[in-house]
Formats: C-alpha cells, structure tokens, sequence
C-alpha cells in the first residue's frame, strides 16, 4: 500500500479563526484559555480534515500560534535573555519574541522576522549567542501537540524543524559573533532529548524539516548533515525513525549530504521533478522516498495524469513499499478549501484545489497507484476533463496582450536621462529639504475602514458614500501629515485591501476569491488574487485618489503603486505560462498606470517592489541571473515612461544585498527605501563599496511592532547609517507601510522620526 501523506497544514481555519483568536488575545477580549483552547478546536478540526481525506500520514506540531520556528526557539531555550528576564508566562513571553511588548515596565522589541524561502511567509529568525546554551522545554510542544491528537484517535507525525535548518535560517544576535553552525554540538542533544521523548509518548515516525538543503551551503553547513544524521541513526531504536524533508528545490548539487542510514527522505518534484533519479540513487538500500507531487505553494488542481507518471516513476525504481505520495511542501502557503468560494466563476473555480481539496488530492493519487486506476476512475476522469478545459479555455488567452508585449521597443525600458540629470531638475522642481522624511505609503487600516469597504462590498452603501469616504480618509492622513511636518506625503492607501489584491481587482486576466487567506506573518493574511490568463489595465486603479489628494496637499504627494514582480510574486501565478511573460504584462499595465498619475500632477511616484529579492532562486547560477535579467527590465518597463522631474521611488521591505547589489543599482529608481532598523547598519556598506550614487532611506524604525521607538534610537540609526551613507544622500522613513499600526503609535512613533530628522538637518545645515 502506498501511503499518502502531508508535510503540514494551514493553520488560521476555515475563517481565519486563528487570527481573530489571537488578536482577540492581544486586545484583552480573550482569556489566554481561550485562546489555547480555540487553537485546541483548530488543530482537531485540521486532523480530522486530512484524516476524513482519506490521507494516512497526518502531520502534527506543523501548527503555531504564531511562527513554528518560534516555537522551537523557545523550547529549545533559545529566548535571548531580554525576553526570559521579564519571567513573562511562556505564551507571552513567546508573543513578546514575535511582535515584541511594551506594556507595565515591559519594554522589548521582536525578534527579527524575515521570509521563509521564497514565499511569502515569515519566520522569526533564532537569534543566537556567543555563550548560547540550550535546555529542552519540559513539557515540548511537539510531545504535546502529538499527545493531543492521539487522545482524538489520530496518530499523527510530528514535524521538527531540523537542526542544521534551525541554526543555518538563524544569525548571531546584536553584538554577537558566533557562528550559529558552531552551536550544532550544542543543539544536538536537545533534539536526542525531544525525539526521545516523542517516541515514549508513542511517535513512530517525526518528519525533520532540512529544507536548507536546497541551498548553496558553506562547506562546514553542508559537512555537518552526515555526522548528526549518523548520531540520529545510531540511536536506533530510542528515537522514532526519521523522514528527512526538503522542499523548494532540488538537492542534486548537495546529493553528498544527504543521510544513507534513515526511515524516508522527501523531495519536491513539482518545483524539480528532474531530480528524482539522483536522490533515488542517493537513498539508503531501505530507505521509503516521500514523492512531493502535489503542490504546496499554488492554487492549480494536480494534473493527476502527470503526478501518477512521477509517482509511478518511483515505484519502479523501489518498489510500492518504498514510495510515499506527498504535497511537495507544508500546505501552509495554500488557503484553506475552495468549497467558501461562492461567487467565483464555476468554470475557473474548477481549475483550483487548495488545502482541503489537497488532502483529497493525495489520497486519491496514493490509492490510483496502489490498486490501479480503475479504483478511481471517476477521480481520474473528471480531472483529465478539468485539465483539459483549462488548456483550451478562451479565457486564459487574449492577442492585444500578447500583440503590445511583441512591440516593446529597446528605448522603453529607459528613462529619458541618466541619474544625475533628473535628479537636478527634481530637486528644482520638488524643493526638499536636507534628510526629507515620508512614509511608505500606507497609513492604519483602522476597523472603520474595513467596515465601511466590507460595506461597499456587500452593497450596503453606494459607491459614491463609499468614494466619499475615502475622501474624508484622505483629508485627515493629509492634515495629519501636515501637522507631523513631514516632507513627501502619501495619501495613506485607505482604498486598498491590500497592495497586490487591490491591483489583481483591477486589472483583466485575474480571478479574486472571497475567502482563500494565506498567513503572511503571525496573525496577518493575504488573499492572493489568481494570474488565470494574459493580463491588462482596462482603466486607470489608482489615479483618482491619487490626484484628489495633490489636490488638497501643500506639499509633494507621492503615488503608489505595487510593481510588476511583486504583483506577480504575491499573486498565485500561471502555471502554464513563464513568469517573465506574466511580469511583462503586468508591467506594461503598470507603465500606463504611471504616465496616467504623472499627466494628473502626481510628480513623485512609488513603485514598490519588496518581492523582488524573495523571487530570486534560491541558488546562484544561471537560473538567477536570467531571474534578474527579466524582473530588472519589468521594473524598468513600468517606471520609463516619465519625464525627468518625475521622480521615482522604489520600497523594499528587506536589507540583504550583498548577493543583489547589482539588481537594485540596475532598476535606476530616484530613491530607494528599504528596511534596515532591525538589521546591522553595515549592511549598508555594500551601497558605499558600489559608489551608489542614488537616494536612499534605509527604515529607520520597525513598523511590525506597536513598540513606539525614542527620538534617540531613531537618531542612534541615523547616526549608524551616516557612517555609510552621505548625508544628501539620506532619506528618514520607517522600515514599511504603516498599515497593521495603530494611530496613537503611528503618530507618536512619527513625532520621533521627524525630530530626529530635524535634528540632523540642523547639525548639517550649511
Ligand atoms: C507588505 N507585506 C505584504 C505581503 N503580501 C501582500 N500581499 N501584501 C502585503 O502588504 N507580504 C509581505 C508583507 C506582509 N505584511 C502584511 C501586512 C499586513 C497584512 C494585513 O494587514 N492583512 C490583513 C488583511 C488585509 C485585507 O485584505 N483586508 C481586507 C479584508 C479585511 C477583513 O478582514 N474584513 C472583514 C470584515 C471587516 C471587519 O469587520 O473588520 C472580513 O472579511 O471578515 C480589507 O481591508 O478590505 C489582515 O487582517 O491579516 C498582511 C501582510
Ligand atoms: N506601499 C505599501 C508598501 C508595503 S511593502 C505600504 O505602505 O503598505
Ligand atoms: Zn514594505
């Protein structure tokens, strides 16, 4: 029997439970028993879904409260010591390590979050010590979490994070220098001690998440696989066996690594189905290959034709014994069911599977190629006839696209003049002071705001009470900028669910769903609109209010838009067509959207890109360079078509660059802004080394926290980045959008950056 199963599962529940839950919590509505307990229901709900699919492997500690990797931060003892010295009870004290506390004497900023691979999911990073020790949590989550289903009646497999992933994916705190590798001896017998203890409380098998092996390693990283998986093995029967699993790329290049003496290995044959023949190879005469042929990070129903074919592959070279089916990843990238889709066209909804209909998905798989496909022919046909409808449907096709995309000329991806030349005549035009400060663009998303577009939505108030509205919005984020006295304004994006949703609603080629949430970062979710076919803008999405708020500010008012890789990125995209193809189109949508706001006086334009970097692929090489080569000149399409005095900026919510450098420097933009307050400032030596000549605003303050920041810890970054960049070359903004913050922090948090921006124009006026 081949058996089926699921590296993990969403989390925030058919209604985005988890997150109303939590932030309940936060809020004080909630007592932290209900909370526990809502999560409790959740994590039965999950199990008893995967189990009544029909999946036989059930994954358990997949769940989080917050972020899984947190999880294990803190029971492995890892809690810096400005968390652990507040003797918060562990569920705050975990909360306070996500989103950091200030409250009662408490005041302690998060953990740095950062993205998971290339998602769009973001894990707290263990931040690690030089004298780092560990001590296992007592009582485990995982134990727990494996306790709690066995109660239920389902034996599930607890999922760890392995510890080469858990140490590479952390980084030495603040001050700190050791090398997280160098702690692996540590950290060893932490997870001898857990996995001991889950085999007592009866785990037969635990899947250990390795996923850095898709990575180019540094030889050290990559040298330390075999001896800890040797250590594991030769516990032998005092650890439940292990199923090694990597997601999100190939492991060829690192097929060396891989542990001969283990239970299964799992591997990702949607993103690489070209490497199972190297890692069957690789594997242990006995060990079971875990075949991820489903697809954990997108929305499309499995081709069950092809997904057999791979399958089936497998099973000749092992054997039916030695072959698990499997979703290529943890189905956390993935919204819950498609059955809460009811207002999507039933001929594209026919096209989607998410989490639910996923554990359906590799039941049915498992079962066509143990008993043969006549035991699920109906399955099987009615896939073939969906897939096939897809392939032929008119909707995905639309030749006044693809007739602009083969007219783009050479020149279009240009601006008029070069840097230096622009940025004269925008100085002229716009009249910034020294260290101009703005925001990012968007301001609160207050529970009025979202109330009143739910409204709209429904149709319980006019678009004309709705316009109005906004209007109103628009005026008080004008009047309050005025007051803060800060230099470029935004019109705050309170039109905007979200800035790539908002975009996908209006532009032709996109499908939109209801209710398909994806977790971005603790309790927040996105709802990534669906690339079904070739794109285009039939109207200006933005101009509007753009051009009503020129109308009512004094001074320079910046358009905002969400460019064409991150349009693309934070969007569930075609399967069926390159990315880059998808990305030019959005970009010339794009491109008119921008000339349109400069023909209506907005003069200063974003165009922001925060995806660009976690789209790159995840290993050097030519793949990445032919990454850069298309997403570069998308970008470029859709910013070339303004005048010189038009001023272009661009926003990144992370700081690695040093891998990047040249892509950035290549998009030409006016202004870059870019999160720095959680990273070390000299990161910022890569732009100094690289004479960048351009203007950058390196964040200087954390938006992910409600934690206000001091006038001096904005000025201590000030002071910090002036040590790499020259002061004409410096912009004050925060790290992000101010969309998830409160008023009262916002203002406050503002108040401080403006003076510490004060300040500095002070001490460098001429
Ligand atoms: C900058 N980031 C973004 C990423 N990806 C995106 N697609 N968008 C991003 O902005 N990736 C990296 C980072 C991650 N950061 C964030 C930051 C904030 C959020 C967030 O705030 N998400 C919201 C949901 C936003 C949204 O779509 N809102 C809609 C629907 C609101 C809603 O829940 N309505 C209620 C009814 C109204 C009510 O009574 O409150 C409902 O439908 O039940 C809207 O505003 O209309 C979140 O709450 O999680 C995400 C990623
Ligand atoms: N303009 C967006 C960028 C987020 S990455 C915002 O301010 O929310
Ligand atoms: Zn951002």
């Amino acid at each position: 029997m081949v058996q089926s199963a699921i590296l993990g599962f969403p989390r925030m529940g058919v209604n985005r439970d988890l997150k109303k839950a939590t932030e309940a919590y936060w809020g004080g509505k909630l007592s932290q028993a209900e909370l526990l307990n809502e999560a409790k229901r959740l994590r039965l709900e999950h199990w008893n879904i995967q189990k009544n699919a029909g999946v036989s492997i059930i994954p358990s500690n997949d769940f989080a409260l917050y972020d899984q990797v947190l999880h294990h931060i803190q029971d492995f003892g890892a809690a810096p010591e400005r968390y652990t010295k507040y003797q918060l009870n562990p569920v705050d004290e975990y909360f306070a390590m996500g989103r950091g506390l200030q409250r009662e004497g408490v005041d302690v900023p998060s953990l740095e979050m950062v993205k998971w691979f290339d998602s769009n999911y973001h894990y707290v990073k263990p931040t690690l010590q030089d004298n780092q020790t560990f001590k296992l949590n007592p009582n485990p989550k995982a134990v727990a979490d494996f306790l709690e289903a066995k109660e239920a009646g389902i034996t599930t497999r607890p999922v760890l994070v392995g510890p080469i992933s858990f140490l590479h994916l952390g980084k030495a705190d603040r001050g700190q220098s050791v090398d997280p590798i160098d702690l692996l001896e540590k950290l060893l017998p932490i997870y001898e001690e857990l996995l001991a203890k889950l085999k007592a409380a009866g785990a037969e098998t635990v899947q250990i998440d390795e996923p850095v092996l898709v990575f180019d390693l540094p030889a050290k990283t990559k040298a330390a696989f075999k001896p800890t998986y040797e250590k594991f093995a030769s516990l032998g029967s005092k650890i439940p066996s292990l199923v090694f699993a990597t997601y999100f790329g190939d492991i060829v290049h690192n097929i060396e690594a891989l542990p001969k003496d283990i239970y299964a290995v799992h591997v990702d044959l949607v993103r690489n189905p070209e490497q199972l023949e190297t890692v069957v190879s690789a594997l242990g005469p006995k060990t079971i290959l875990s075949a991820g042929v489903v697809d954990g990070r997108n929305i499309w129903k499995t081709n069950f034709q092809k997904a057999i074919e791979k399958v089936e592959a497998a099973i000749q070279k092992l054997g039916q014994e030695r072959v698990i089916v499997a979703t290529s990843s943890s189905l956390l990238h993935t919204p819950h069911t498609l059955a809460s889709e009811k207002k999507l066209d039933p001929e594209i909804a026919d096209w989607f599977s998410f989490a639910v209909e996923k554990a359906t998905e590799v039941a049915i798989i498992a079962k066509a190629v143990t008993e043969g496909p006549a035991s699920v022919r109906a399955e099987l046909e009615a896939n073939a006839k969906s897939v096939q409808a897809r392939a032929s449907s008119k909707r995905t096709n639309d030749p006044a696209v693809k007739e602009r995309q083969s007219k783009i000329a050479a020149s279009d991806y240009n601006r008029q003049s070069e840097f230096t030349t622009r940025i004269a005549q925008q100085q002229k035009s716009l009249g910034l002071p020294l260290f101009p400060t703005t925001t990012i663009g968007s301001f609160p998303q207050t529970k009025e705001i979202r109330i009143q577009r739910n409204k709209f939505t429904k149709g319980e108030i006019t678009a004309e009470e709705y316009e109005k509205f906004i209007e109103k919005e628009i005026q008080d984020v004008v009047k309050i900028q005025e007051e803060l006295d800060l230099d470029v304004y935004v019109h705050g994006e309170p039109e905007r669910n979200d800035m790539v949703q908002y975009f996908g609603e209006r532009l032709d080629g996109y499908a939109f769903t209801t209710h398909a949430w994806v977790q971005s970062y603790g309790s927040r979710c996105v709802r990534p609109p669906i690339v079904v076919g070739d794109i285009s803008r039939p109207a200006p999405m933005t101009v509007k209010e753009s051009k009503y708020a020129v109308s009512i500010s004094k001074k320079p008012m910046k358009g905002m838009l969400t460019g064409p890789i991150t349009c693309l990125r934070w969007s569930f995209p075609r399967d069926d067509v390159h990315q880059s193809v998808q990305a030019e189109q959005l970009a010339l949508a794009l491109r008119d959207e921008v000339v349109d706001l400069e023909s209506a006086g907005v003069f200063v334009i974003q165009v922001d890109e925060p995806a660009l970097r976690e789209g790159l692929p995840l290993r050097a090489g030519k793949e990445r360079e032919a990454y850069l080569d298309w997403a570069v000149k998308s970008f470029r399409l859709s910013v070339s078509g303004v005048k010189d005095s038009t001023q272009i900026h661009s926003h990144f919510c992370y700081s690695e660059f040093q891998d990047f450098f040249h892509a950035i420097a290549a998009l030409d933009a006016d202004v870059l802004s870019i999160e720095n307050s959680k990273s070390d400032a000299k990161l910022l030596k890569v732009f100094v080394d690289e004479a960048y000549p351009r203007h950058i605003g390196p964040g200087v303050y954390d938006i992910h926290s409600p934690r206000v920041p001091s006038e001096q810890e904005i000025k201590d970054r000030i002071e910090e980045m002036l040590q790499f960049l020259k002061p004409e070359q410096l912009w004050i903004d925060p790290d992000c959008g101010l969309k998830t913050r409160q008023w009262a922090e916002t203002k406050a948090a503002l108040t401080n950056m403006v003076n510490a921006a004060k300040f500095y124009r002070q001490k460098y006026a001429k």
